[in-house]
Protein backbone atom coordinates (compact mmCIF):
# COMPACT_ATOMS: atom_id res chain seq x y z
CA UNK A 1 0.00 0.00 0.00
CA UNK A 2 3.01 2.35 0.23
CA UNK A 3 1.96 3.62 -3.56
CA UNK A 4 -1.56 4.01 -2.12
CA UNK A 5 -0.23 6.40 0.54
CA UNK A 6 2.50 7.69 -1.82
CA UNK A 7 -0.08 8.88 -4.20
CA UNK A 8 -2.69 10.23 -1.19
CA UNK A 9 -0.01 11.99 0.26
CA UNK A 10 1.10 13.75 -3.12
CA UNK A 11 -2.41 15.13 -3.73
CA UNK A 12 -2.98 16.35 -0.61
CA UNK A 13 0.33 18.63 -0.80
CA UNK A 14 -1.40 20.03 -3.79
CA UNK A 15 -3.84 21.17 -1.95
CA UNK A 16 -1.77 23.84 -0.34
CA UNK A 17 -1.65 27.47 -0.97
CA UNK A 18 0.60 30.29 -0.25
CA UNK A 19 0.22 31.32 3.68
CA UNK A 20 -1.98 28.53 4.48
CA UNK A 21 -1.58 28.22 8.52
CA UNK A 22 -0.99 23.75 8.42
CA UNK A 23 -1.45 21.28 10.86
CA UNK A 24 0.94 18.31 10.00
CA UNK A 25 -0.17 14.86 11.02
CA UNK A 26 1.95 11.98 11.86
CA UNK A 27 2.58 8.15 10.79
CA UNK A 28 3.76 6.64 7.36
CA UNK A 29 1.24 8.58 5.24
CA UNK A 30 1.73 11.78 7.06
CA UNK A 31 5.43 11.56 6.89
CA UNK A 32 5.07 11.20 3.05
CA UNK A 33 2.74 14.51 3.06
CA UNK A 34 5.82 16.22 4.95
CA UNK A 35 8.45 14.91 2.18
CA UNK A 36 5.87 16.33 -0.61
CA UNK A 37 5.33 19.62 1.14
CA UNK A 38 9.13 19.93 1.40
CA UNK A 39 9.68 19.82 -2.21
CA UNK A 40 7.06 22.43 -2.75
CA UNK A 41 8.31 24.78 -0.42
CA UNK A 42 12.18 24.25 -1.83
CA UNK A 43 10.52 25.16 -4.94
CA UNK A 44 9.13 28.34 -3.47
CA UNK A 45 5.64 27.59 -1.77
CA UNK A 46 5.61 30.52 1.30
CA UNK A 47 4.65 29.10 4.30
CA UNK A 48 4.25 30.20 7.95
CA UNK A 49 5.27 27.99 10.69
CA UNK A 50 2.85 25.00 10.56
CA UNK A 51 1.62 23.16 14.34
CA UNK A 52 2.94 19.69 14.16
CA UNK A 53 1.30 16.45 15.99
CA UNK A 54 4.47 14.97 17.31
CA UNK A 55 8.36 14.90 17.56
CA UNK A 56 8.69 12.43 15.05
CA UNK A 57 6.68 15.33 12.42
CA UNK A 58 8.30 18.38 13.99
CA UNK A 59 11.63 16.49 13.17
CA UNK A 60 10.61 15.16 9.67
CA UNK A 61 9.37 18.99 9.11
CA UNK A 62 12.52 20.52 9.94
CA UNK A 63 14.62 18.26 7.76
CA UNK A 64 11.80 19.15 4.93
CA UNK A 65 12.57 22.34 5.42
CA UNK A 66 9.23 23.62 6.62
CA UNK A 67 9.05 25.66 9.61
CA UNK A 68 7.40 24.77 12.60
CA UNK A 69 5.20 26.49 15.68
CA UNK A 70 6.13 26.27 19.31
CA UNK A 71 3.22 24.33 20.36
CA UNK A 72 4.32 24.50 23.97
CA UNK A 73 4.58 28.10 24.00
CA UNK A 74 1.86 31.22 24.11
CA UNK A 75 2.12 31.72 19.98
CA UNK A 76 0.23 28.26 19.73
CA UNK A 77 -2.62 28.75 17.09
CA UNK A 78 -6.18 29.60 17.66
CA UNK A 79 -6.98 28.67 14.21
CA UNK A 80 -5.79 26.58 10.97
CA UNK A 81 -6.21 26.46 7.80
CA UNK A 82 -5.79 22.93 6.54
CA UNK A 83 -4.83 19.99 8.82
CA UNK A 84 -3.62 16.94 6.47
CA UNK A 85 -3.30 13.35 8.40
CA UNK A 86 -3.58 9.60 8.35
CA UNK A 87 -6.19 7.55 10.16
CA UNK A 88 -6.10 3.93 11.02
CA UNK A 89 -10.10 3.51 10.10
CA UNK A 90 -12.53 5.68 7.90
CA UNK A 91 -15.85 4.98 8.81
CA UNK A 92 -18.64 6.89 5.64
CA UNK A 93 -19.36 9.42 8.26
CA UNK A 94 -15.68 9.74 8.36
CA UNK A 95 -15.78 9.21 11.98
CA UNK A 96 -12.19 7.96 11.76
CA UNK A 97 -10.25 5.62 14.43
CA UNK A 98 -6.55 7.53 15.13
CA UNK A 99 -3.78 6.78 17.21
CA UNK A 100 -2.13 3.85 15.88
CA UNK A 101 1.33 5.85 15.86
CA UNK A 102 0.40 7.26 19.46
CA UNK A 103 -0.09 10.60 19.11
CA UNK A 104 -3.85 11.28 18.95
CA UNK A 105 -3.73 13.67 21.95
CA UNK A 106 -1.45 15.90 19.64
CA UNK A 107 -3.46 14.99 16.56
CA UNK A 108 -6.88 15.92 17.82
CA UNK A 109 -5.07 19.34 19.78
CA UNK A 110 -3.92 20.69 16.30
CA UNK A 111 -7.08 18.74 13.87
CA UNK A 112 -9.77 20.80 16.41
CA UNK A 113 -7.99 23.78 15.21
CA UNK A 114 -8.21 23.39 11.24
CA UNK A 115 -11.16 24.48 8.94
CA UNK A 116 -10.20 22.36 7.03
CA UNK A 117 -8.93 18.77 7.58
CA UNK A 118 -8.20 16.62 5.11
CA UNK A 119 -7.34 12.49 6.01
CA UNK A 120 -5.66 10.33 3.35
CA UNK A 121 -5.70 6.85 3.41
CA UNK A 122 -5.21 4.12 1.26
CA UNK A 123 -8.46 1.94 0.84
CA UNK A 124 -7.73 -0.69 3.54
CA UNK A 125 -8.37 2.14 5.86
CA UNK A 126 -12.12 2.34 4.57
CA UNK A 127 -14.86 0.52 6.87
CA UNK A 128 -18.44 0.03 7.11
CA UNK A 129 -17.92 0.21 11.18
CA UNK A 130 -15.38 0.87 12.51
CA UNK A 131 -13.32 -1.16 15.46
CA UNK A 132 -11.75 -3.90 13.79
CA UNK A 133 -8.16 -1.54 14.70
CA UNK A 134 -7.81 -1.55 18.32
CA UNK A 135 -9.21 1.94 19.86
CA UNK A 136 -5.97 3.53 21.02
CA UNK A 137 -6.71 5.55 24.51
CA UNK A 138 -4.17 7.90 25.79
CA UNK A 139 -4.23 7.79 29.68
CA UNK A 140 -2.04 8.89 32.55
CA UNK A 141 0.44 6.43 33.98
CA UNK A 142 -0.88 7.25 37.54
CA UNK A 143 -3.28 4.25 38.58
CA UNK A 144 -2.98 2.80 34.96
CA UNK A 145 -4.21 -0.41 35.91
CA UNK A 146 -7.40 0.55 37.67
CA UNK A 147 -8.13 3.30 34.72
CA UNK A 148 -7.70 -0.61 32.42
CA UNK A 149 -10.85 -1.84 35.10
CA UNK A 150 -13.22 0.87 34.65
CA UNK A 151 -12.90 0.71 31.08
CA UNK A 152 -13.29 -3.22 30.92
CA UNK A 153 -16.26 -2.43 33.15
CA UNK A 154 -18.28 0.12 31.86
CA UNK A 155 -17.19 -1.05 27.98
CA UNK A 156 -16.90 -4.91 28.09
CA UNK A 157 -13.99 -4.35 26.39
CA UNK A 158 -10.08 -5.94 27.69
CA UNK A 159 -8.15 -3.17 27.31
CA UNK A 160 -4.49 -3.77 26.35
CA UNK A 161 -1.08 -1.64 27.49
CA UNK A 162 0.54 -0.86 24.51
CA UNK A 163 4.59 -1.72 24.64
CA UNK A 164 7.06 -1.62 22.19
CA UNK A 165 10.78 -2.87 22.26
CA UNK A 166 9.66 -4.65 25.54
CA UNK A 167 9.24 -1.56 27.38
CA UNK A 168 6.06 -0.18 28.41
CA UNK A 169 5.01 2.53 25.69
CA UNK A 170 4.87 6.51 26.58
CA UNK A 171 3.70 9.03 24.38
CA UNK A 172 5.07 12.57 23.35
CA UNK A 173 3.53 13.62 26.46
CA UNK A 174 4.60 11.34 28.94
CA UNK A 175 1.17 9.14 29.17
CA UNK A 176 0.30 5.74 28.28
CA UNK A 177 -1.77 3.77 25.73
CA UNK A 178 -4.10 1.36 26.06
CA UNK A 179 -5.48 -0.28 23.00
CA UNK A 180 -9.41 -1.14 23.22
CA UNK A 181 -10.25 -4.87 20.92
CA UNK A 182 -13.75 -3.87 20.34
CA UNK A 183 -14.04 -5.90 17.19
CA UNK A 184 -17.24 -3.35 16.39
CA UNK A 185 -18.13 -0.34 17.57
CA UNK A 186 -21.74 0.11 17.26
CA UNK A 187 -22.52 3.53 18.74
CA UNK A 188 -19.20 5.83 18.07
CA UNK A 189 -20.66 8.75 19.45
CA UNK A 190 -21.55 7.16 23.14
CA UNK A 191 -18.11 4.67 23.58
CA UNK A 192 -16.67 8.44 23.17
CA UNK A 193 -19.16 9.67 25.72
CA UNK A 194 -18.46 6.92 28.33
CA UNK A 195 -14.42 7.00 28.02
CA UNK A 196 -14.62 10.94 27.97
CA UNK A 197 -15.73 10.59 31.56
CA UNK A 198 -13.30 8.21 32.86
CA UNK A 199 -10.75 9.63 35.32
CA UNK A 200 -7.64 9.28 33.52
CA UNK A 201 -8.51 8.91 30.56
CA UNK A 202 -6.50 12.00 28.80
CA UNK A 203 -8.29 11.80 25.12
CA UNK A 204 -9.07 8.55 22.99
CA UNK A 205 -8.68 7.94 18.98
CA UNK A 206 -12.50 8.76 18.39
CA UNK A 207 -12.60 11.47 15.53
CA UNK A 208 -16.19 12.15 15.62
CA UNK A 209 -17.42 15.61 13.19
CA UNK A 210 -14.01 16.24 12.75
CA UNK A 211 -12.58 15.32 9.18
CA UNK A 212 -14.22 17.31 6.38
CA UNK A 213 -12.74 15.06 3.68
CA UNK A 214 -10.75 11.96 2.87
CA UNK A 215 -8.71 11.29 -0.32
CA UNK A 216 -8.42 7.89 -0.73
CA UNK A 217 -6.15 5.52 -2.97
CA UNK A 218 -5.73 2.06 -4.21
CA UNK A 219 -2.19 3.06 -5.17
CA UNK A 220 -3.79 3.87 -8.77
CA UNK A 221 -6.20 6.52 -8.36
CA UNK A 222 -7.30 8.97 -5.65
CA UNK A 223 -10.68 9.32 -5.01
CA UNK A 224 -12.04 12.29 -2.69
CA UNK A 225 -14.94 10.96 -0.17
CA UNK A 226 -17.14 13.59 1.99
CA UNK A 227 -18.90 12.30 5.15
CA UNK A 228 -22.18 10.23 3.88
O1 LIG B 1 -3.21 8.22 13.99
C1 LIG B 1 -2.08 8.12 13.60
C2 LIG B 1 -0.90 8.33 14.47
O2 LIG B 1 -1.27 8.47 15.82
C3 LIG B 1 -1.81 7.80 12.17
O3 LIG B 1 -2.38 8.78 11.38
C4 LIG B 1 -2.42 6.46 11.85
O4 LIG B 1 -1.88 5.49 12.74
C5 LIG B 1 -2.14 6.03 10.40
O5 LIG B 1 -0.78 5.80 10.23
P1 LIG B 1 -0.15 5.36 8.84
O6 LIG B 1 -0.28 6.51 7.91
O7 LIG B 1 1.28 5.02 9.19
O8 LIG B 1 -0.91 4.13 8.35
Amino acid sequence: MSDAKRRVAEAAAELVEPGMRLGLGTGSTAALFIEALGRRVADGLDLPPAAATSRASEDAARRAGIAIIDMMGPDAPAELDLAIDGADEADPRLSLIKGGGASLLREKIVEALARRFVVIIDESKVVEQLGAFPLPVEIVPFGWASTAHLIRSRLGVEPQLREARGEVLKTDNGNFILDLPFGTIADPEATARTLAGIPGVVEHGLFIGMASEALVSDGQNVRRLTPA
